[in-house]
């Protein structure tokens, strides 16, 4: 579904994203960990074409980055979320299902707006919502497009602890019917047991991949937390 080769980001002199190769595929749920800096929203930017890599290949679905059909099978949910201050709830979700060509969208964006208790603000504008209520208009508008492949840059940020369940719910939703994500976070809970997988970056590397099993494993200690094993990872030697 995803294929990354040989990407490289340079901001400047700075290297943020160093020579990366993964795949991510059908119906996988991967978790992208990593510290502050470590390079995890410049990968999914370059990813999803919101910046140009300074090196490297990347394809969705066999369609290089970018393009129309990339787009078209992918969905971003970005860490602060990109509203339109003119547009009400309702019309987010409009204009999202009419950009991705989804039809017969009104039933379940009713169900999304009412699952993230926002759904009496359906006709309000951006500019009245909490910082919480963008997020989760941001994860509807992500999740209305159906897109195949769904990015979510720190979907948890900013959300009470039943949105955050709520959340969870719905990506174990997703996987279910087939769709593949890559979820970026530094809250480790809700994604431990719904992830297939995780890569870990740090300093713009990859520094370990693989299922909790594996990486139990590979660290020798069978009974590690997705926390616990994060932070062996993760410690500066
Ligand atoms: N626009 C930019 N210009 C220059 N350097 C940048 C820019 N954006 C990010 N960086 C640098 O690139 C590196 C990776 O940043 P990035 O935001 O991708 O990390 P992250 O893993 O998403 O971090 P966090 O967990 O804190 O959100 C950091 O060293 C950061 O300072």
């Amino acid at each position: 579904m995803l294929s990354v080769q040989n990407l490289s980001k340079k901001y400047g002199k700075h290297l943020a994203v160093d020579q990366l190769n993964f795949m991510l595929h059908r119906g996988e749920v991967v978790g992208l960990l990593g510290p502050n800096g470590a390079g995890k929203s410049t990968l999914i930017k370059c990813i999803v074409g919101l910046l140009r890599p300074s090196s490297g290949e990347i394809h969705i679905n066999g369609h290089a980055r970018g393009s129309r059909a990339a787009r078209q099978t992918s969905a971003y949910v970005s860490e602060i979320p990109q509203l339109y201050a003119m547009l009400s709830v309702w019309q987010h979700l409009q204009f999202i299902t009419s950009a991705y060509e989804v039809e017969h969208w009104e039933e379940k964006a009713e169900a999304l707006l009412k699952t993230f208790e926002i759904w009496d603000k359906k006709d309000e504008f951006v500019k009245t919502l909490s910082k919480g209520m963008r997020q989760k208009l941001s994860l509807c508008c992500g999740v209305i497009s159906n897109a195949q492949l769904v990015f979510l840059d720190e979907p948890m940020v900013g959300l009470d602890p039943k949105a955050i369940k709520n959340l969870k719910d719905l990506i174990q939703q997703l996987k279910d019917e087939g769709k593949t994500l890559f979820i970026s976070t530094h809250l480790l809970d809700p994604i431990e047991s719904i992830c297939n997988r995780v890569i870990v970056l740090k300093k713009g590397k990859i520094i370990a991949e693989g299922s909790l099993e594996d990486l139990r494993h590979q660290l020798g200690e069978e009974h590690a937390s997705l926390e616990e094993v994060f932070l062996e990872v993760t410690a500066d030697v």
